[in-house]
């Protein structure tokens, strides 16, 4: 099966959540595919961030593109509810954050969203094969979950390979996902290992020229992985 087309999902955790519509907004004008959502209660992960009626705000102010909410709450399926509710496009989550990996699946699609699961870096990929035809995507995080700007952990490229395995194996069209630490110097070795959906916060927020950064990600993409 031919790869999908990259996608660019900037992470709005770095963005200025003083003016967020209007951040959104300008890092999808610069070019930007998807809005990357991270959802954080302070129980799964150590920090706190937003909830449903944030993405339902950013549909009343005009986006239109896919919205990808990273769940990193516990439990799952309430707020996976919710967001669906909300606007949400794509609804991942930890398999260790649910008691029924495949009963959330489910729920999320019944709900007219496209779900995946998440797997932190130390967590395998073993659950992946009993429900690799109920995900839309599979999202591998290269740091821990929990706060944006911190560094690339290298173990996730021969993960990344190994899902990818996975992925091809079954025949189906699924997404796979990076998380962490993505930036201009590392996104072409990250695309040779097998991601074409790519998470990065701080690299293009902190970035003075969302519109360069972007382009100069898709340029290293398309270098390491045509021909
Ligand atoms: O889910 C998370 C962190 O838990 C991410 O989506 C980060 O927000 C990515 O930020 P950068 O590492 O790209 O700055
Ligand atoms: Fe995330």
């Amino acid at each position: 099966m031919p790869r999908q087309t990259p996608v660019i999902a900037p992470s709005i955790l770095s963005a200025d959540f003083a003016r967020l519509g209007e951040d959104t907004a300008k890092v999808l004008a610069a070019g930007a595919d998807w809005v990357h959502f991270d959802v954080m209660d302070n129980h799964y992960v150590p920090n706190l961030t937003i909830g449903p009626m944030v993405c339902e705000a950013l549909r009343k102010y005009g986006v239109t593109a896919p919205i990808d909410v990273h769940l990193m709450v516990e439990p799952v399926d309430a707020l996976a509810a919710s967001f669906a509710k909300a606007g949400a496009t794509y609804i991942t989550f930890h398999p260790e954050a649910t008691r029924h990996v495949d009963r959330s699946l489910q729920a999320i699609r019944d709900a007219g969203c496209k779900p995946g699961l998440v797997f932190n870096p130390a967590t395998p990929l073993e659950v992946l094969k009993y429900v690799i035809d109920k995900v839309d995507l599979v999202l591998l995080m290269s740091v821990n979950p929990g706060f944006g700007g911190q560094s690339f952990i290298p173990s996730a490229l021969a993960k990344l390979r190994e899902a990818r395995a996975i992925i091809d194996a079954s025949g189906r069209e699924i997404r796979l996902e990076i998380d962490g630490g993505v930036k201009v110097d590392n996104i072409g070795e990250i695309a040779a290992a097998g991601a074409d959906s790519f998470v990065a916060g701080s690299a293009i927020f902190n970035s003075k020229d969302y519109a360069a950064t972007i382009a100069k990600m898709r340029e290293a993409i398309a270098s390491a992985t045509q021909g």
